[in-house]
């Protein structure tokens, strides 16, 4: 059996990485991973601790030993952190895999993230936070993508479907 993941998702913070990933590998019946639970296992507390107690610098090193261990090892469905296309080294591990954007605008993205915590980078002027790292990010979300759903106004069960239907050979 090859493992590969069968769907790399990328996106922004709210884009619906882990939620429609989950809904993903249920319909294929695969299994669903996704780098920031294997990070926080890995360091043994939560992404907010990480980065309060040993810095972002820091996590970004834990990402990037993730991301290729996942892609490596990882047959199912497999998430990345909203971040983890910062690093040429990721976007350079991507090349030759199915990629998905999960791609989405800021009205959206702020419903869906809120105001709750959980999201270090997002802790201070969130609405603003999220506008510059969409707009910093869009373009390498556009570079690793093989395929860009937009999910703005749709439930993910249908944005399952869709890219279930994408993955068909
Ligand atoms: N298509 C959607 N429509 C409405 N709500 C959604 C949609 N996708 C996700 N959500 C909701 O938005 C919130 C964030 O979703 P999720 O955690 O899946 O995003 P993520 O891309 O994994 O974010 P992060 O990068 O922070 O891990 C959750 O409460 C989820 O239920
Ligand atoms: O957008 C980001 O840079 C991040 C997104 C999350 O998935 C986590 O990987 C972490 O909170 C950083
Ligand atoms: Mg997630």
């Amino acid at each position: 059996m090859s493992t590969r993941p069968v769907c790399v998702l990328v996106g922004a913070p709210g884009s619906g990485k882990t939620t429609v990933g989950t809904a993903l590998a249920g319909m294929l019946g695969v299994d669903f991973r996704d780098t920031d639970a294997d990070i926080e296992r890995m360091a043994g507390k939560p992404i907010p601790e990480i980065f309060v107690d040993e810095g972002e610098d820091h996590f970004r090193t834990l990402e990037r030993a993730s991301v290729a261990a996942a892609l490596a090892s990882h047959p199912g469905v497999l998430a990345l952190g909203g971040g983890a296309v910062l690093a040429e080294e990721n976007r350079a591990a991507l090349i030759g895999h199915t990629v998905v954007h999960l791609s989405v605008e800021l009205p959206d993205a702020i419903k869906r993230v809120g105001l709750g915590a959980g999201r270090p980078l997002l802790a201070l002027n969130p609405r603003a936070t999220l506008k510059f790292l969409l707009d910093q990010r869009r373009p390498l979300y556009a570079e690793v993508a093989t395929a860009t759903v937009a999910t703005d106004g749709r439930a993910p069960e249908e944005l399952a479907a869709e890219i279930a239907a994408l993955l068909k050979p």
